[in-house]
């Protein structure tokens, strides 16, 4: 996901970049800017607001290294330019969870992220639609009426419990597989890869109906050619962003970038032809159409196919490395924290019975559970930074006036470390969630998975997932860190993830 993130912050439309730098702040320190106060009635000029121009942008990316840590820059600038400052020539960072408040809660009826051509030539070139990420205006608004249905709601979402147990189950056998074939019986190595896996082997059975077998000791050769295809399309994505389009016939990655969309389209086209025609068999013999997902978007909708091609692959790429890299934060963190996990394991063991999976009623009726979650994503907010371009009329934000087609560029991650807000930021402490007396946090403090009309649609099914998966690891499992891994740091390839490969003991309860 957030292929808008990548090519925002490299063409200098985005807020987010680097350092920790050596380059002189002297003046901008002094020249830093708090946020207006309230009693100045005339918003002030846009262009008084301190700059941070392209070429630092790139000087620090490219030159001092800060390119993985676009997170990390928002907490140096934040010190080095106040709460609110241009960051290139049309992008505006916004840099504390009141500013974050009131741009959102002025955010336009149809709220745009900006430019999306990297996903969208592609989908141009082969006649395919556009899904949610990539559609904009009214035409959006239109299709996340359709995607919502049957996924954002709660009572929506709730129904896929079955659907996500049944992969829970051959996770947890997959760990205990895995463990078996380690030196110390205990072992498995590289849990982000394994999360991964089953992160997209749930997601595909909600959308595809279907299993993709990523679970299995072997992976089918198709899944796994899949899986590359994405892989693929992911790492050649910035140097597609970066290199000239005249160089594309001359330079590889151009070519690999399309080889990586065909494969992964080619994949979700055929599962979805095939659903099709389970669907039309039905009809045509007059019985009941039943099903999850796909069968709602192809047999109750107006849906065209080459829309629904682009929707779930859309919603399919979204929804795996967001969900699997959360887990593995979540995971590390109660590794670290024993008191923590303890916690967690009393609330799991006690609320339900040990002889049955739990439901998705039950998963989120339990507060310690939800908290765990809330906090992994506030410590490493999946998605660092987040945009919106503000397209029909000026905005009043923090007392400076912007023009129509100003961008935003959320600093999520340094909000979400704010002391003020969040105080002892970096220490994992899902007791500040809970709704136990305790004053709860700014809302806008810590806002994972968006915001509004456009914010993620996959969300309910996201948490139901990131439940339904931990409760069982947590109740069989009494999860360890393993020595050799040390401290893990936080890198950003457009989600947050691990710098190093994360190995995990798995000590029955
Ligand atoms: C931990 C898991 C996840 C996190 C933290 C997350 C976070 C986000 C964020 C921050 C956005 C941008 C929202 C905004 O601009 O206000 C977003 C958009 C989106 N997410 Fe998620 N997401 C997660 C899982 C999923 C899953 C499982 C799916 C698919 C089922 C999904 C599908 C989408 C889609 C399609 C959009 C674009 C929505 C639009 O533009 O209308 N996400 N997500």
């Amino acid at each position: 996901m957030a292929a808008w993130l990548l090519s925002r912050a490299l063409s200098g439309k985005s807020g987010g970049l680097l350092p920790w730098s050596q380059v002189c702040c002297r003046e901008r320190c002094r020249t830093a800017p708090s946020v207006l106060p309230a009693l100045q009635d005339k918003p002030r000029a846009a262009s008084d607001l301190p700059r941070v121009s392209v070429w630092e942008m790139l000087y620090r990316m490219l030159v001092q290294g800060y390119y993985n840590r676009l997170h990390e820059l928002q907490l140096y600038e934040k010190q080095l330019y106040g709460p609110i400052y241009w960051s290139g020539l049309k992008s505006v960072s916004v840099n504390t969870a009141e500013l974050l408040e009131e741009l959102l809660r002025k955010d336009e009826k149809f709220p745009s992220r900006g430019d999306m051509s990297l996903w969208t030539e592609y989908r141009d070139m082969r006649g395919f639609g556009y899904g949610p990420f990539t559609e904009e205006g009214e035409r959006w608004y239109k299709l996340r009426a359709v995607l919502n249905k049957r996924m954002l709601h709660p009572r929506d979402s709730a129904q896929y419990d079955g659907v996500i147990n049944v992969v829970v189950t051959d996770f947890i056998e997959r760990i205990k597989h895995l463990r078996r074939c380690s030196p110390t019986g205990n072992l498995v190595p590289d849990m982000s890869n394994e999360l991964y896996l089953f992160s997209l082997e749930g997601i595909a059975s909600i959308l595809f109906e279907t299993r993709l077998g990523c679970l299995e000791k072997e992976i089918p050769a198709g899944t796994q050619e899949f899986i590359n295809s994405i892989a693929q399309m992911f790492s050649n994505s910035m140097a597609v962003v970066i290199t000239p389009k005249w160089s594309r016939s001359l330079l590889p990655f151009w070519g690999r970038y399309i080889a990586g969309w065909e494969g992964i389209f080619s994949f979700a086209k055929t599962l979805i032809d095939k659903k099709m025609e389970d669907i039309q068999q039905r009809v045509d013999n007059d019985q009941d159409v039943e099903g999850e997902y796909l069968t709602y978007l192809l047999s109750n909708t107006q849906m065209s196919n080459k829309d629904v091609y682009a929707s779930v692959t859309e919603l399919l790429l979204a929804g795996v490395d967001t969900t699997s890299n959360t887990l593995t934060w979540t995971l590390y963190q109660l590794s670290r924290n024993p008191e923590i996990q303890d916690r967690l394991y009393e609330e799991v063991s006690s609320l339900v019975p040990a002889d049955r999976v739990p439901s998705a009623a039950e998963v989120t009726a339990m507060p310690f559970l939800r908290a765990v979650i809330k906090e992994t994503l506030r410590m490493y907010p999946v998605v660092p930074m987040n945009a919106r371009i503000i397209t029909e009329k000026p905005i009043s934000v923090g007392g400076y006036q912007f023009p129509k087609k100003t961008g935003f560029t959320f600093c999520h991650y340094a909000i979400s470390h704010d002391e003020n807000t969040f105080p002892e930021p970096y220490r994992f402490k899902p007791e500040r969630w809970l709704r136990d007396g305790r004053q709860r946090p700014n809302a806008f403090g810590s806002i994972p998975f968006g915001y509004g009309v456009r914010g993620c649609v996959g969300r309910r099914i996201a948490e139901l997932e990131m439940y339904l998966v931990l409760f069982q690891l947590i109740r069989h499992f009494e999860v360890k860190p393993d020595p050799t891994t040390g401290e893990l740091k936080s890198i950003n390839r457009t989600v947050l993830v691990p710098d190093k490969q994360l190995d995990l003991h798995f000590v029955d309860r």
